[in-house]
């Protein structure tokens, strides 16, 4: 380990004044609000020593000399460590230690703080001058161990390990929503195009604008926690060829918030295109559209009212146009999409009522519905048949995951409203999907590449009631939140268990603590288990728990089981989970229909209202006749752009893959197109629920294929996503808070960090070793340094033995590393 104080040159005074504040005993006093800077005293007034566990201290702040518990003391760093760099080199490794340089660090707005091999990014919540063309030729000069933390600098590691060892890398963003996922995402990408840049202007910085301008207006929407919320988890992945340029890319989308489109929580807007949609087009697209008159009622959306949010709509209208000409999107292509987006708008005006004679459903307002047909190139009748009428495609084979029932019925078609519903979800899905078709069709080439490095962002973790939506958390914000488990999951693996196999397989002794890291696998395991199919032993508590199986199961199963209800889901999940031993994880929630799921470990739990989840858990068959609505459409340029988007040479959001065939990065990645289309997922495909699943293995199993980076973005206030809204931050009150909790709201950034294990990965990371190679490849690299004897070119048959002779003739600090049986550490 690098210890800060040997690398920094420092005159006498300082050694001195460093050694004053050692001797001063300072240590931060931990309370429930944060902490406090405090000096510990060594005994009584009276000078005796103080009980066991008790120590005394004297608050700086205001000199009052209290007694504590010694839990409650934690030591301090000296000045110097203030704002570090890098937390793992922090003499004193304890939370208020970490919090103390976070809050410092970001006082100074360096919002980018290393944590070992991870990343602390924490939200600004206004524009820094830090990202520019400039700064990131800065970068790119830069050697690894002298660029100071900046989001930059993660995306240069990556890029310089891709060249180094031309293995594929991956870079994923975790956090709550309205952490900053998003936007350090962009820079990411930004960065790798300049940095590293591109063959043939295959990806400009140009069209990054524009396929982010359009990503957020299809897959954005306005949430409790950020204005500007995804709704969708994206791989982007860059291929990189032979000589380190971008080749080729693509953009991967999973998940997709669809239903968001018809229902979403109260107060929650529809995605952003329809806004800009009616508030920007020119009146003669407003004709065409037969958007003129927008004052009837709308079941799906409220066209905006208030003027200053129309001209931003309108501002925003003019950068999509824009960004869909860089695109290269033809006229007739953008004009196809516009009547899909106009169609699901008189949908929703159209409205559904029963017929006064039969039992059948029709068109509340057959105006509307004609404009829709219009629109789509088909008939009203031939619409009124795909919504009301049309026989759904047989639902799959069920497994049989519950006990089987004679009664068991396929899913029933939906009616009315709720068959609308379908039809507008599918004609919004397979817009977007278009969208990302023709994204792809721009910035993919069939182009010899030979890495890709894969950029990773989902919806943030998702609480509501942490922003004053108490009405519960929803089924999609579940699926947001199991996502992000996983993600923790995958961090967790990559940075405790992989390390301490790697210790173990290499011989190398190393102390206990990773035995005492705790781990998200319970909770996701009560979320996604399958039930095992073997029992070995057959007690009675093995055969509970091998019945025992997850939430989405057990949802699933609940879904088509007739009579069932949501709250006899939840009374199945309170059957299989109510157990002493689960009530650390999943508890009654205090209305009778809502639970509380502990989420990281116990430090975000979430109340969900189980409202509706039996509906939203399994597909709406109506939805998959709008794509055959849209091929068949009697408009050739609607016809041939839904053919294309779900075409071989482009892609798919709604079956949750997308890829691009006979592009390099995507053969590579081969397995995620397998992961989704054979086996137990193959069955599931109309259950959204079971779907969650499978798609989010498909996606761990593809990053844990390459080296991994985390960057972990933090929010420093509930509401910080909102920042865009001023007015309506919620900004503690000044006279109760000193300046530097205005900035960060200790508890909550203290939350994340332990629900990310951020303390836990600097521990391990400074007691043990993190970086590793192989001896063969030290070698190849170092051999350079070496005496000409041990400058061996061909394999050796002593590897460890020639990496030995290079280390002993550079004459390092031989406690820096160790050697195990087939790598240096
Ligand atoms: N580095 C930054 N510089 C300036 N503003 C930022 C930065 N990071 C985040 N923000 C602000 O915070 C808002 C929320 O950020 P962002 O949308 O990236 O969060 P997120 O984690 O992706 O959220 P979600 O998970 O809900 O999509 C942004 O709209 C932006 O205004």
């Amino acid at each position: 380990m690098i210890d800060q104080d040997r690398l920094i040159a420092r005159s006498e005074e300082q050694v001195a004044a460093a050694k004053a504040w050692l001797d001063a005993e300072r240590v931060w006093l931990v309370h429930r609000g944060g902490f406090c800077a405090a000096r510990q005293l060594r005994e009584t007034d009276s000078g005796e020593s103080l009980p066991e566990g008790r120590v005394r201290l004297k608050l700086e702040h205001n000199g009052d000399v209290i007694e504590v518990d010694e839990d409650d003391v934690e030591k301090a760093n000296p000045p110097p460590y203030d704002r570090c760099e890098d937390l793992a080199q922090l003499r004193y490794l304890n939370e208020s230690s970490v919090l103390h340089t976070l809050r410092q660090r970001y006082g100074s707005n360096l919002i980018h703080t290393y944590a070992g091999t991870a990343m602390v990014v924490i939200n600004p919540t206004s524009p820094l001058a830090i990202y520019s063309e400039k700064v990131i030729q800065m970068f790119k000069g830069c050697k690894l161990e002298d660029m100071p933390p900046h989001i930059y600098s993660a995306a240069q590691a990556s890029y310089r390990d891709l060249l180094a060892t031309r293995r594929d890398q991956s870079i994923v963003f975790l956090g709550r929503s309205g952490a900053g996922k998003t936007t350090n995402f962009r820079h990411v990408l930004h960065y790798l195009a300049l940095a590293a840049g591109t063959t043939n202007k295959i990806l400009t910085v140009e069209k990054l604008n524009a396929i982010s301008t359009l990503l957020e207006a299809f897959g954005n929407s306005r949430t409790v926690m950020n204005t500007n919320a995804t709704r969708f988890t994206q791989i982007f992945s860059l291929d990189f060829d032979h000589s380190g340029q971008i080749a080729s890319a693509s953009v991967q989308v999973y998940m997709p918030e669809k239903t968001r489109v018809v229902r979403r929580p109260e107060g929650e807007p529809n995605y952003h295109i329809f806004y800009q949609l009616l508030s920007g087009a020119d009146p003669e697209l407003c004709r065409t559209l037969s958007l003129d008159k927008l004052n009837e009622p709308n079941l799906f959306m409220t066209p905006l009212q208030r003027s200053e949010d129309k001209q931003k709509a309108g501002i925003a209208w003019a950068r999509i146009r824009a960004a869909l000409d860089v695109l290269g999107v033809s006229p007739e292509e953008q004009q196809a999409l516009w009547s899909v987006l106009a169609a699901v708008y008189h949908l929703g005006t159209a409205g559904a009522v029963r017929a006064s004679t039969g039992n059948k459903f029709q068109f509340n307002k057959p105006g509307s519905a004609q404009r829709a047909a219009n629109l789509l190139g088909t008939s009203v009748e031939e619409l009124a048949r795909s919504i009301f009428h049309a026989t759904p495609t047989t639902p799959s084979t069920r497994a049989s995951f519950r006990t089987a029932s004679p009664t068991e019925r396929p899913a029933e078609r939906p009616e009315g409203l709720e068959a609308l519903e379908g039809m507008a979800t599918g004609l919004y899905s397979e817009a977007f999907n278009a969208v990302i078709a023709l994204i792809n069709r721009c910035i993919s080439t069939s182009a010899h590449t030979s890495n890709s490095i894969l950029v990773v962002d989902s919806p943030g973790f998702q609480n509501p009631a942490s922003c004053g939506r108490t009405s519960g958390a929803t089924f999609q914000d579940l699926c947001h939140n199991y996502t992000q488990e996983r993600f923790q999951m995958l961090f967790h693996d990559t940075t405790f268990t992989a390390q301490t196999d790697r210790y173990a397989q290499e011989n190398i002794e190393f102390g206990d603590v990773a035995d005492e890291i705790g781990t998200p696998a319970p909770l996701i395991a009560l979320v996604d288990k399958a039930s095992s199919s073997c029992v070995i032993r057959t007690s009675q508590t093995d055969l509970k728990e091998a019945d025992r199986r997850g939430l989405l199961w057990l949802l699933d199963e609940e879904a088509i089981f007739p009579g069932a209800s949501d709250q006899s889901f939840l009374e199945r999940l309170y059957a299989h989970y109510g157990d002493r031993e689960y009530s650390q994880l999943l508890k009654k929630g205090q209305a009778p229909d809502q639970f509380t799921l502990q989420h990281f470990q116990g430090t975000n739990p979430v109340t969900y209202s189980i409202h509706n989840w039996l509906k939203a858990s399994r597909e709406n068959p109506v939805m998959r006749q709008a794509a055959a609505l849209l091929q068949e459409s009697n408009k050739e340029t609607l016809s041939r752009l839904f053919v294309f988007s779900r075409g071989p040479v482009s892609n798919t959001i709604s079956g949750s893959v997308v890829g691009i065939e006979g592009s390099q990065s995507l053969r590579r990645a081969s397995s995620i197109r397998r992961a989704f289309t054979t086996g137990t997922a193959g069955i599931k495909r109309k259950s959204v629920c079971l779907q969650v699943k499978f798609t989010v293995d498909g996606i761990i199993e593809t990053l844990r294929r390459s080296k991994l980076r985390f960057v972990h973005c933090l929010l420093p206030q509930h509401n910080a996503g909102l920042c865009d809204l001023k007015s309506s931050l919620l900004i503690p009150n000044k006279t109760n808070n000193s300046c530097e909790d205005i900035l960060l709201n200790v508890p909550l950034v203290r939350s994340q960090l332990r629900g990310c294990q951020i303390l836990d990965a600097l521990r391990l990371h400074k007691q043990g070793f993190p970086e590793h190679i192989q001896y063969s490849e030290f070698r190849r690299r170092f051999a350079v340094l070496a005496p000409a004897e041990a400058r061996a070119q061909a394999p050796v048959l002593d590897e460890r033995a020639a990496v030995e002779a290079i280390l002993a003739h550079l004459d390092l600090d031989s406690s820096a590393y160790r050697l195990g049986l087939s790598q240096l550490k």
